[in-house]
């Protein structure tokens, strides 16, 4: 393109390298959200080191959305209550939240509809919201099946899918379709197609042979 305006998406250079709004993991303690923040930024899972977060951490990722290199921020909240006044602050600037259940923990997926109840409180009413069932290469442990996991995300209208921190299952996709979803509202044109969120994530798993998620 005819790059008039630099900072525009389109445009981007290193130099002048857009950022998206921020994102911010969320759920119960222990779910994986910093394990799962740890396996997209590094590629890498340090196996048994539960350290609970105090407050929140940022991280900065750069990574290519349409062949143009985008700043995702992400904000990695504590799960534990005594850390919800201050996460909640943060809510209202979040335009996308990625929250976590685990499915071998059937509280933190129960958890989940007073997570959304939460976020509607706190949040803007059109951050983008997108549910993650983590921790799906326990599968022997599994208390939660995915089809629970699909049904609640349908009944809330936002999108779903497993992941694992560990082995890396679905946590590029996951960001990646969020960092896709802003971007394109950020640089959506009137007569342009609305970015549709399910389709591309659809579109993504059939392209990888589908349907096995370990
Ligand atoms: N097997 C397996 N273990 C995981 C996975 N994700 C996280 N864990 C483990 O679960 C524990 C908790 O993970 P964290 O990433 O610290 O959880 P958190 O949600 O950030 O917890 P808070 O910071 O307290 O909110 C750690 O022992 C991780 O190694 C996963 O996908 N698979």
């Amino acid at each position: 393109p005819t790059c008039t305006r630099p900072a525009d998406y389109q445009c981007a250079t290193p130099a002048t390298r857009p950022e998206l709004p921020p994102t911010i993991l969320v759920g119960d303690s222990g779910v994986g959200k910093t394990s799962l923040l740890v396996q997209f930024d590094q590629g890498k899972f340090i196996p048994g080191s539960f350290s609970a977060t105090v407050g929140i951490g940022f991280t900065n990722k750069v990574i290519a959305v349409d062949n143009v290199n985008i700043k995702l921020q992400i904000w990695d909240t504590a799960g534990q209550e005594r850390f919800r006044s201050v996460t909640h602050a943060y809510y209202r600037d979040a335009h996308a939240l990625l929250l976590l259940y685990d499915i071998t923990s059937k509280s933190s997926f129960d958890n989940i509809r007073a997570w959304l109840t939460e976020i509607h409180e706190y949040a803007e009413s059109d951050v983008v919201i997108m549910l993650l069932g983590n921790k799906a290469d326990m599968s022997s442990d599994r208390a939660i099946r995915r089809d629970e996991g699909e049904r609640l995300a349908r009944e809330y209208s936002v999108p779903f899918m497993e992941t694992s921190a560990k082995t890396g299952v679905n946590v590029d996709l996951a960001f990646t379709a969020v960092a896709k979803e802003l971007k394109h509202r950020a640089v959506q044109h009137p007569n342009q197609p609305k970015f549709q969120i399910h389709d591309y994530i659809e579109a993504q798993r059939e392209k990888s042979g589908c349907c096995s998620y370990f």
